[in-house]
């Protein structure tokens, strides 16, 4: 088991009730038994462990910081007489940060969105049909596509605008084109939309363009910008979706760290993550639309499970929303730009 605590990186002058104790401990023929008797006269001991495989550095651990404090000063560099004369190192010691995560292999990945548990997300397989698949990837590509650094992009209804993360609802482009026509039809009758039906109203499509190990930024998508109902097809290719709940999160975008290390240095976010199949149409709503950001990380081969799954020579995703006209009143004010000031 790893140690809770471990020595300072450079010696550190803040105190703490725990003490790393060099040269001691069952390698050198020191029980932890010995080592409490002797800690033991300075203060309440409350556990002595092993601090690394080595078996000569241990860590004691006091109830008050003083007492750590007072053995410190007593016996560090010090020989000590009831352990064999063996001179002492010790420094305060800190917790252990938390192992670091690389790519997706500490978070499970679900197959279903009811496994997610996140309120108003859901995963609707085989959305599509493979053949209607090719069609709106024929559309797409006979059509021109707009570069960005690393994806390309079209935009139908409204342009986006990503430097403001909005959309100029001034500036309409024409009706979403005719080969979309079915799938909004189809999304009409999505099941968990119980009477929001009526008030759907698609005006904004987004078709993204990924290559391999290609993902996206965690982000919520702005809520003055889109409606509460948000579509989002994949095809050609799979990819994992991780949902990050930054529980001191703003609306504004978080650091995009693709191998979860800044997620891991802050204990306040919850990730969760789904493998989307191609033809399969996912829909955030509620809490998940507005509370969780959301974040395709960049790996060209996600782990599912104990699979290993590579991305496709690309993924291209049809994001279908509806542009807000005025400001937003949802219930998640903290990741709202409507109701925070900038
Ligand atoms: O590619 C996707 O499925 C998601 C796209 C997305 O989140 C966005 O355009 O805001
Ligand atoms: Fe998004």
């Amino acid at each position: 088991m790893r140690p809770r605590f471990t020595r300072p990186k450079e010696s550190n002058p803040e105190k703490s009730p725990n003490l790393y104790v060099a040269n001691c401990g069952p390698k050198v023929g020191i029980s932890y038994d010995d080592m409490e008797s002797v800690f033991a006269k300075f203060g309440e001991v409350i556990g002595v462990h092993a601090a690394d495989e080595t078996g000569a550095r241990v860590i004691v651990c006091f109830s008050e910081v003083d007492s750590a404090g007072t053995a410190f000063e007593a016996l560090n560099g010090n020989p000590c007489r009831e352990l064999g004369g063996r001179t002492l190192h010790m420094r305060y010691s800190v917790p252990r940060p938390k192992a670091k995560v690389r790519g997706n292999d500490s978070l499970s990945v679900s197959f279903l969105s009811s496994e997610l548990e996140i309120p108003g997300i859901y995963l609707v397989r085989d959305f599509v049909t493979a053949e209607q698949e090719q069609e709106l990837l024929q559309a797409v590509d006979a059509r021109p596509w707009k570069s960005l650094a690393k994806r390309r992009v079209q935009h139908y209804g409204y342009e986006f605008l990503y430097e403001t993360r909005n959309v100029d609802s001034r500036q309409f482009l024409g009706e979403l084109p005719s080969f979309v026509s079915p799938i909004l039809e189809k999304i009409s009758s999505f099941p968990h939309l119980d009477d929001n039906k009526s008030r759907l109203k698609i005006d904004q499509l987004t078709v993204n363009e990924y290559p391999p190990g290609v993902g996206l930024s965690p982000h919520i998508d702005t809520h003055s910008a889109f409606d509460e109902f948000i579509f989002s097809l994949s095809l050609a290719g799979p990819c994992i979706m991780e949902f990050r709940r930054y529980q001191h999160g703003t609306w504004r975008p978080q650091p995009s760290e693709d191998n979860g290390t800044e997620a891991d240095k802050c204990s306040n976010i919850i990730r969760k993550a789904i493998f989307l199949p191609p033809r399969s149409m996912l829909l955030l709503s509620g809490e998940g639309r507005y509370a969780w950001h959301h974040y395709i990380p960049h790996h060209k081969i996600d782990l599912v499970g104990e699979q290993v799954v590579k991305r496709c020579k690309r993924r291209v995703s049809f994001t279908f929303r509806k542009v807000r006209r005025g400001p937003c009143c949802c219930n998640y004010r903290q990741y709202c730009d409507s109701q925070t000031e900038t």
